[in-house]
């Protein structure tokens, strides 16, 4: 049996992936993956996945969720990923590109994938394109950089890879224009809430009680109703209706309007840079966080000015207040989309999966931001992370646990 070559291919803030998958794809992959060109490989990636979701939306039926009743679009982030990687298999590729596959998956299913790949290797070439040094493939013993569009291939491995980032913030968290008032002591109250969607048991007696200020780490495996539990808190999930469920001093469906509950609150999640595809500067960018506009279409005030002018000297990026949020790399990105979530001091910031997909470096950096965020205001703070990352110091973790009856939550303290 022939011995295949594997590869990793390190990226950071810089790298243009799209053109390099794009390139391994074409009839003449670059240096040193001309073996690829005449062989049929599959690409296992987010953007995959996006198109399978928007072929069922077009269509109502995503080709790939066969044998399951549940769209594709309905599934939580890990249930689609191994779908896809069922559906790449069954074509049997000859070689097949993974872009960051452990990102959003929690402990057992990147074991499980782990070792699926570990046999995958023995017949199919792997080309891993990885951001966490500690994602690394053990059977991976070729690697590169991507640096923009240049493959570099380095002399060691650990040449490649930065281990973390030392950068502290200079100064304090600017204050907010308006500061937001609330008088009682807890925000949310969960007091045990139940979800079931077509008769499957999701949540089990959730009882969750957040109070001001507080700094929270939220984790549970794929499917354990980490999304479902935001969608309560954030007042979007009809099925609140009628629970225990207490929004900012309201009993849900009490009369308030999803406005009412959403003006508390700071959200942030990946996907959301895609809304941002226009051309805002990044000094607007912040200022229609004020606004709570995805755009900025009026004249800012002096001290909205001097606000943003604040927080882009605080994460040392003042310099770039004229560059377009659309030029800036990923890890940019998550920093500003991050300092424009908290920008009002909202009573509550949601940070939902911020570092995935960013390398050491960046993820290090967004994590000593949050921590700071953390203890310099008043704002209460809901994380949530399927990676251990390092250095972030919530107060407490609530850990949904998985039971045939749906999961339950267990709260500890840090
Ligand atoms: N609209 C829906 N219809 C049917 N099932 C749903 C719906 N929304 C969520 N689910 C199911 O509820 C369960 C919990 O989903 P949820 O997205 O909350 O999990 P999660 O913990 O966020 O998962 P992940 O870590 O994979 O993102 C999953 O099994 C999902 O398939």
């Amino acid at each position: 049996m022939k011995k295949e070559k594997h590869w990793a291919i390190f990226i950071d803030n810089t790298s243009n992936i799209d053109n390099f998958t794009e390139a391994l794809f074409s009839s003449a992959p670059p240096n040193p993956f001309e073996p690829l060109s005449n062989l049929r490989g599959s690409l296992f990636s987010k953007l995959t996945l996006l198109k399978f979701i928007d072929e069922e939306s077009r269509h109502g039926d995503s080709g790939i969720s066969h044998g399951s009743h549940q769209s594709l679009h309905s599934m939580s982030s890990g249930e689609q990923k191994r779908v896809l990687l069922s559906h790449l298999l069954e074509s049997k590729p000859d070689y097949l590109v993974l872009d960051n596959p452990f990102d959003n998956l929690d402990k057992q299913f990147q074991e499980a994938l782990q070792k699926q790949l570990n046999d995958i290797a023995k017949h199919t070439t792997i080309i891993q394109i990885i951001s966490r040094r500690q994602d690394l493939l053990p059977f991976i013993t070729n690697y590169a950089k991507l640096e923009g569009n240049t493959l570099i291939e380095p002399t060691t491995l650990e040449s490649l890879t930065n281990a973390g980032n030392n950068q502290v913030f200079m100064g304090s968290i600017p204050q907010p224009l308006k500061p937001m008032h609330f008088v009682d002591d807890l925000l949310i109250q969960l007091n045990n809430v139940n979800v079931s969607y077509s008769e499957r048991p999701i949540l089990k007696n959730i009882t969750w009680h957040i109070g001001k200020g507080e700094f929270w780490e939220l984790s549970g495996p794929n499917g354990s109703g980490k999304t479902t539990i935001l969608s309560m808190i954030t007042g979007e999930n009809p099925k609140g209706y009628g629970q225990e469920l207490y929004l900012f001093g309201h009993k849900k469906g009490s009369g308030e309007s999803i406005w009412d509950i959403k003006k508390n609150i700071g959200y942030f999640t990946p996907s959301m840079t895609d809304k941002f595809t226009g051309y805002h500067t990044l000094e607007h960018m912040l200022i229609s966080g004020i606004l709570d506009s995805i755009g900025l279409y009026v004249q800012p005030t002096e001290a909205q000015l001097r606000l943003a002018k604040e927080w882009l000297q605080l994460i040392d990026m003042w310099h770039l207040k004229d560059t377009l949020f659309h030029d800036l790399t990923m890890g940019q990105k998550r920093l500003v989309m991050t300092t424009r979530a908290m920008v009002k001091h909202p009573l509550l910031l949601i940070l939902d999966e911020p570092t995935a997909g960013l390398d050491d470096e960046s993820a290090a950096l967004l994590v000593s931001l949050v921590n700071k965020i953390a203890k310099e205001s008043q704002s209460t703070i809901i994380f949530v992370s399927h990676r251990t990352e390092p250095n972030l110091q919530p107060q407490f973790k609530f850990v949904l646990q998985k039971t045939q009856n749906g999961s339950k939550g267990l709260i500890t303290k840090s």
